[in-house]
């Protein structure tokens, strides 16, 4: 379906939105001053009550409609001309916020190292100063997956009852020691680029490049492995494995920056719901809103049990799981399924 052509009768902006009231991080260090750049698409309703509110992944942007394109579009589930759907570039990716790329206002230069350290609520936070910035008094539908599904659910707990949905896809309340484990073994890769501590916008690229190789690791299952990239004949060297990951190492070094990896990777390794909250299970039942969990079956970064406990400790939750050999990208990739579970979730809590 051309999305394009569609697209042409229906509103889409992007904007940016500039936040000139300090923010507070919970390390206790303050950006003085913010940008988010987002994308909207479609129009909010007379009584406000049709926002869907995206969170995009480690490497996303806020077009949505394009990395979500067979969820988000005309005659799709979510569908610009019955929503009003929001998606914000993270603050500290490369896609137009703030970012260590951008000019630290203190001294005048680029932030580059001196970007501080930022946590998913911190996170939760800058989105909501948008809200607020938008007048949104509600949302209907909050959803995110993988370190979006973590925004999310810090989102949810502060939003209360103006929020009335939250689907956390592949995600989990508290990031478990696997995948610090796994973003340690990336933030290597790429401390030990000769050109990681250059003050410059490509430093630590090669390193992003073998930091993405691993981490394909963890986003795909064997199973995906062995279907599409076994080698038939005999051979010593040249596997098509080989390949496929270094193909998408060098992928990544041409849409992302080694610095945004860096620190938001760093912001994944420290979420948990449940700090200064009487832990993540806890924290998980004061959430107001109905809370639809979605697993992977296949994922070897987010494990279908954390999902499955998110809805296990939420007041008001449901479970779901994707059956796909994909791993954990199976959130970007089986439309069908999502769309099928986001139906049944959305009848039975009418
Ligand atoms: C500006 C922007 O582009 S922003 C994009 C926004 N991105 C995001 O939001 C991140 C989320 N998206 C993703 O992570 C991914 O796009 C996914 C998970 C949805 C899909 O991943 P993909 O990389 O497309 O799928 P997959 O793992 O099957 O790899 C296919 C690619 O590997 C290549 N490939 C497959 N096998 C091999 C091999 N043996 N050797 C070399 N290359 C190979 C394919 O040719 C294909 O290349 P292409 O991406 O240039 O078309
Ligand atoms: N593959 C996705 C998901 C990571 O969790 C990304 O690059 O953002």
């Amino acid at each position: 379906m051309n999305l394009k052509s569609q697209f042409a009768t229906i509103t889409m902006s992007q904007e940016l939105f500039h936040s000139s009231t300090p923010l507070e991080l919970e390390s206790g260090e303050i950006l003085t001053e913010f940008d988010l750049s987002y994308t909207t698409y479609g129009e909010l309703n007379e009584d406000g009550s049709n926002v869907i509110w995206v969170i995009h992944a480690l490497t996303g942007d806020s077009n949505a409609a394009d990395w979500w394109n067979g969820l988000i579009g005309e005659d799709k589930f979510f569908d610009p001309s019955r929503h009003f759907i929001i998606c914000a570039n993270l603050l500290g990716s490369c896609y137009g916020s703030t970012s260590p790329l951008s000019v630290n206002p203190a001294t005048g230069n680029t932030f580059y190292y001196d970007f501080p350290e930022l946590t998913t609520r911190d996170l939760a936070a800058s989105l909501e100063r948008l809200r607020v910035h938008l007048s949104i008094e509600k949302i209907h539908t909050l959803i995110g997956g993988s370190l979006g599904g973590q925004v999310g659910l810090e989102w949810a707990y502060l939003l209360g009852k103006r929020l009335s949905n939250a689907v956390i896809l592949a995600s989990t309340s508290k990031s478990s020691p696997w995948v610090i484990g796994l973003n340690e073994a990336q933030r290597m890769a790429i401390e030990a680029d000769q050109s990681w501590g250059d003050k410059k916008e490509d430093a630590g690229i090669k390193g992003l490049e073998a930091a993405r190789a691993v981490a394909m690791l963890s986003y795909r299952h064997p199973d995906d492995f062995q279907n599409k990239q076994l080698d038939t004949e005999e051979k010593l060297d040249g596997f098509r494995a080989s390949s496929y990951v270094r193909y998408q190492g060098n992928k990544i070094t041409k849409r992302f920056n080694a610095l945004s990896y860096w620190i938001l990777s760093k912001t994944m390794d420290s979420h948990d719901l449940g700090r200064k909250r009487g832990g993540h299970q806890k924290a998980l039942s004061e959430i107001q809103a109905r809370i639809l969990a979605i697993g992977v079956n296949s994922d070897l970064l987010f494990l279908p049990e954390e999902s499955r406990l998110i809805s296990q400790h939420a007041k008001k939750g449901t479970y779901k799981e994707i059956n796909s050999t994909a791993g954990h990208d199976a959130f970007l990739i089986e439309f069908e399924q999502l769309s099928y579970f986001l139906q049944s979730f959305y009848l039975e809590n009418k």
